[in-house]
């Protein structure tokens, strides 16, 4: 469902041009479970940009099912974004002026899908979320946004969902929580999860691991 051929992707920096994907290959099904590692600044999350295409490619292409992502305009991969792409990104964006309720819901609407109660209340009691439903993002910490964006990503129940770090602002045992909600609901709703970690101990709770080293992925084997 995911397949990047020849990926690549680079800046300019001053006068010299910075090259920080270099041919990327991947082929992911619908459904399996990646994590995506990779020293600080190799490009992952250059390269989760370039799915959810919210950055455009330098070459190669971004094949989301048939769909070419490096190929079509902004306002298509806009649309695609909001119809089939979760996003669990460092900075949250969570809408300022929306409760965590509304914020949960929004993607979901945008979407044009009618409330799943079942899915609700799975997603806001494995997240613990309740206590927090009408709190808006201001008052609550760090860690508590990203469960909430997490929950958000979740409830759209998007064909893939793209988390970078998404436990970075997480303690040990609400990370582990929160991992496993998302390995099992990501499985129960056949959604493919794309997941960057500097954790081994989080990579292993994935069906597979890449990792992002000299500007191309490599399979990580399992021990
Ligand atoms: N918009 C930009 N303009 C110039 N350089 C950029 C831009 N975005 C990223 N870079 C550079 O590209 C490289 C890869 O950055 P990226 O954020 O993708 O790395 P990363 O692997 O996600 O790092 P981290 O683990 O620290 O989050 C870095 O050297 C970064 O400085």
């Amino acid at each position: 469902m995911l397949r990047l051929v020849e990926l690549c992707k680079g800046y300019l920096d001053g006068d010299e041009y910075h090259s920080v994907l270099q041919g990327a290959e991947l082929q992911l099904k619908q459904g399996e479970q990646l994590a995506l590692m990779g020293e600080s600044g190799s490009g992952k999350s250059t390269l989760l940009n370039l799915i959810a295409g919210l950055d455009t490619v330098g070459s190669g292409e971004v094949w989301l099912g048939d769909v070419p992502i490096h190929a079509i305009s902004e306002r298509e991969r806009t649309a695609i974004r909001r119809n089939n792409i979760g996003l669990v990104f460092q900075q949250f964006n969570l809408l300022p002026t929306l409760t965590t309720a509304d914020n949960i819901r929004f993607c979901r609407q945008l979407k044009g899908l009618d409330d799943k109660p079942e899915l609700w209340r799975q997603i806001i009691s494995a997240l613990d979320l309740m206590p927090l439903l009408h709190r808006y993002p201001e008052e609550m910490s760090g860690g508590q946004q990203q469960r909430a964006a997490i929950a958000r990503a979740l409830y759209m129940e998007p064909q893939i969902l793209l988390a970078d770090e998404p436990t970075g602002s997480l303690d040990e045992r609400n990370a582990g929580a929160v991992i496993r909600l998302l390995v099992g609901l990501t499985k129960k709703l056949n959604c493919t999860l794309l997941l960057v970690t500097h954790s081994k101990q989080v990579a292993e709770y994935m069906s597979g691991c890449i990792r992002l080293q000299g500007g191309q992925l490599h399979v990580v084997p399992r021990r």
